[in-house]
């Protein structure tokens, strides 16, 4: 696991978007996993400004996101569909057919989780895997828990994430209980994964997924088995990491 300290969020973001674009500049057709949440907004503007720059091209890169709310439509404004539309995908020369979120609006959780497990392993997962992490340390929506699941499966969310998710809600009740997401298993198939992470929320989720030791309440903490984990966190969210 290598730590990339960070001036502050910018800093943070140019240096995620910089490791992304060497990945779709060395390999046009590369498959990357990308994450949703505040953290990787300005990596996704910094991704932007270079593909309108004329340095990217994402015509042949195809893209699988974490995660996603159940039971929110496609076009709901909270569901991370939109959010990826709104943030990303509106904006390169992405084929969206090639992009591809777990299906939260079909009510079959064990069809809708296998079916994004197949499609997943079809494309030979994630040449890059983007992560943020919460305030309890978990990666996508796999929450602190007894034991590291596997695949991608249906989730109750935490109170704690349930709380901190809700700052983008009208209020608390709006926020969904359950969330389908990738697993754990299917997270480490990456080639690469690159967490992001900045601000005093993080700086225990950063020490134990750094630091602490690799247990499932923990989830982050499994990424110090990966073969090839970059961090980037800015000052705040690394200062228990002394
Ligand atoms: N499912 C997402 C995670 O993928 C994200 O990493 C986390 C942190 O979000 P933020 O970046 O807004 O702190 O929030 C949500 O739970």
């Amino acid at each position: 696991m290598r730590i990339i300290h960070a001036k502050d969020y910018e800093d943070m973001s140019r240096k995620a978007a910089a490791i992304i674009a060497a990945q779709v500049v060395t390999d046009p057709t590369c498959v990357l996993g990308l994450a949703t949440g505040s953290t990787p907004i300005g990596t996704y503007q910094n991704l932007i400004k270079a593909y309108e720059a004329g340095d990217l091209d994402f015509s042949q890169v195809s893209t699988y996101n974490l995660d996603e709310y159940r039971g929110l439509s496609h076009d709901d404004p909270q569901s991370y569909h939109y959010f990826m539309k709104e943030n990303l995908f509106d904006h390169i020369n992405i084929d969206q057919a090639n992009t591809h979120v777990p299906d939260g609006s079909d009510p079959d959780a064990d069809a809708a989780c296998s079916e994004y497990d197949r499609i997943v392993e079809e494309a030979g997962y994630p040449d890059l895997q983007l992560l943020g992490i919460g305030n309890n340390g978990h990666i996508g929506f796999n929450e602190p828990d007894t034991c590291f699941s596997k695949g991608t499966h249906c989730v109750d969310l935490t109170e704690s994430t349930i709380e901190a998710n809700s700052r983008l809600f009208d209020n608390i009740d709006d926020v969904p209980r359950q969330a389908y997401t990738m697993g754990i298993q299917t997270i480490m198939n990456a080639y690469m994964v690159l967490v992001i992470a900045n601000g005093e929320k993080k700086a225990q989720a950063v020490h134990d997924m750094c630091f602490g030791p690799i247990q499932p309440s923990c989830p982050a903490s499994i990424l110090q088995l990966h073969p090839n984990c970059v961090v980037i966190a800015d000052d705040a969210a690394l200062s228990l990491c002394k």
